[in-house]
């Protein structure tokens, strides 16, 4: 069953039990789950049919970034295995979402695709470092604006964009942004970082939370206060 919550809990875990443990504690009508890296290689795509079977939409979070004929067919491939949302890394370029969203359209595949503009662990001296001198935010801008030309429906960013992606790109751009923080939980590797209220404010769509939940000692009262938040 379908969810109009924003929250969608990262399961970062190492195996597929562990996974499970935590979707059977969380409830498909309250939060949606993303699968990323490291839990698809493990599990593969026996952890899809097990959350589908517990009723989850899933964000499968695993980043293709490759020529434009490969990523069309693992996004078709992500998309016949029935998830609710796939990426791309939108740095890949116009041919390769292009490729991507024609493919799911010549398909009649119905998942949502969207593309990671910066990685919300980057800043300004990450970027440096890959040779692109702007700060994050102005990449971030000119990554979504060729994500939106090139067919895609949102695009991965961190709420601190949220507002400018919205002005720019509309409301029904989605704006899916990690880097989540509570007010109660630690960074980690995170650098640009909101509360999940604030993140709502200014103009995301879905906020993508894992440890501040999977990591908390009592992860049903770590969900349950960032949902009062949100209410509140
Ligand atoms: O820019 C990005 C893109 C993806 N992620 C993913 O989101 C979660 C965040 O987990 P936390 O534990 O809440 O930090 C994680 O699965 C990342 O792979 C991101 O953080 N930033």
């Amino acid at each position: 069953m379908a969810t109009d919550s924003p929250l969608i809990i990262a399961l970062d875990y190492s195996s597929l039990d562990a996974a499970l443990c935590m979707a059977d504690q969380l409830d498909p009508k309250r939060c949606r789950v993303k699968v990323g890296k490291e839990l698809f290689t493990r599990s593969g795509p026996a952890v899809l049919e097990a959350l589908h079977g517990r009723g989850f939409e899933i964000f499968l979070d695993l980043k293709f970034h490759d020529i434009p004929n490969t990523v069309a067919g693992a996004v078709q491939a992500a998309a016949e295995q029935g998830v609710w949302m796939v990426n791309v890394h939108a740095c890949g370029g116009r041919k390769m979402m292009e490729a991507a969203a024609k493919r799911l359209d010549d398909h009649r595949l119905s998942t949502h695709l969207i593309a990671v503009t910066v990685l919300t662990s980057m800043q300004a001296e990450d970027l440096r470092e890959t040779g692109i001198d702007d700060t994050p935010e102005a990449h971030v801008l000119r990554l979504a604006a060729l994500t939106q030309q090139s067919g895609l429906g949102g695009v991965v960013c961190s709420a601190q964009e949220a507002a400018q992606i919205k002005s720019l790109f509309g409301n029904d751009f989605l704006k899916v942004t990690p880097g989540i923080r509570p007010s109660f939980a630690a960074a980690n590797d995170q650098e640009r970082i909101m509360t999940p209220s604030d993140a709502m404010r200014v103009g995301s769509t879905h906020l993508v939370i894992g440890r501040p939940i999977t990591q908390a000692k009592e992860p049903m009262m770590a969900l349950a206060s960032i949902e009062a938040e949100l209410a509140g």
